[in-house]
């Protein structure tokens, strides 16, 4: 199996990615074992500090079963660096030309940030057909995407920004979300805390949300 229909199989049964975004590298493996024992095996670390590979690495390098993948990418040599560490999947908070053609070079996912209908049209004309939706709260929440996806009738979405639990089920209702991507699922004060079992609580939740609202809309 490739890793795109790796990914494909995970999301089709669990459609939500959670974010990591942890400077220590033993709080970033608990994190996303207890996001796995919840049930959510497609895991974004975002690097949004220096040490942020290392957590990702950790969690490479302690883990079994899940699909990690890098966030917050920002330069083609980011992206060489998170693929080097490991990383299966690059997701970027926009769109980025040299970063896409790299990583369809290499064959990896990557899932730009778009939020316009010419970002959207851009990256299809780049030749993919799964993107990220960013920020999916801001940049007109559920009403834009169903624009969006009636003009981009094989374009697939994945919202990131403000989701939560609160509003899953109506992302999640729309047949062109592939996935929806959040932080709500790995807040800090249960993961610096040390409640890990919060965390796992929050990925089940989510799991059952989707199980429930999956497409409906
Ligand atoms: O791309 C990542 C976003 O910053 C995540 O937003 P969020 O913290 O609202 O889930």
């Amino acid at each position: 199996m490739t890793i795109k229909e790796d990914l494909a199989a995970r999301l089709a049964v669990a459609p939500v990615v959670p974010l990591i975004a942890e400077d220590d590298p033993a709080i970033a493996v608990k994190t996303a074992k207890a996001l796995q024992a919840g049930g959510l095996t497609v895991i974004e670390v975002v690097m949004r500090s220096d040490a942020a590979l290392q957590g990702m690495e950790a969690i490479i390098a302690e883990t079994e079963g899940l699909i990690v993948g890098a966030g917050t990418v920002l330069t083609r040599e980011q992206a060489q660096a998170v693929q080097k560490a490991g990383s299966q999947f690059t997701v970027c908070p926009g769109l980025v030309d040299d970063i896409v053609e790299y990583c369809m070079g290499e064959d990896i996912p990557v899932y730009p940030g778009t939020m316009t209908a010419g970002e959207v049209q851009r990256a299809y004309a780049l030749g993919l057909r799964d993107v990220k939706f960013f920020p999916a709260t801001l940049a007109g929440g559920v009403p834009m995407l169903k624009a969006l996806g009636s003009v981009f009738r094989d374009m697939r979405f994945m919202p990131t920004g403000g989701v939560s639990a609160a509003n899953l089920p109506d992302f999640l209702a729309l047949p062109h979300v592939l996935a929806c991507g959040g932080s709500w699922l790995t807040p800090k004060e249960s993961t610096h805390g040390g409640d890990f079992a919060a965390v796992e609580q929050l990925a089940r939740e989510a799991v059952a949300i989707a199980g429930k609202s999956r497409n409906q809309g």
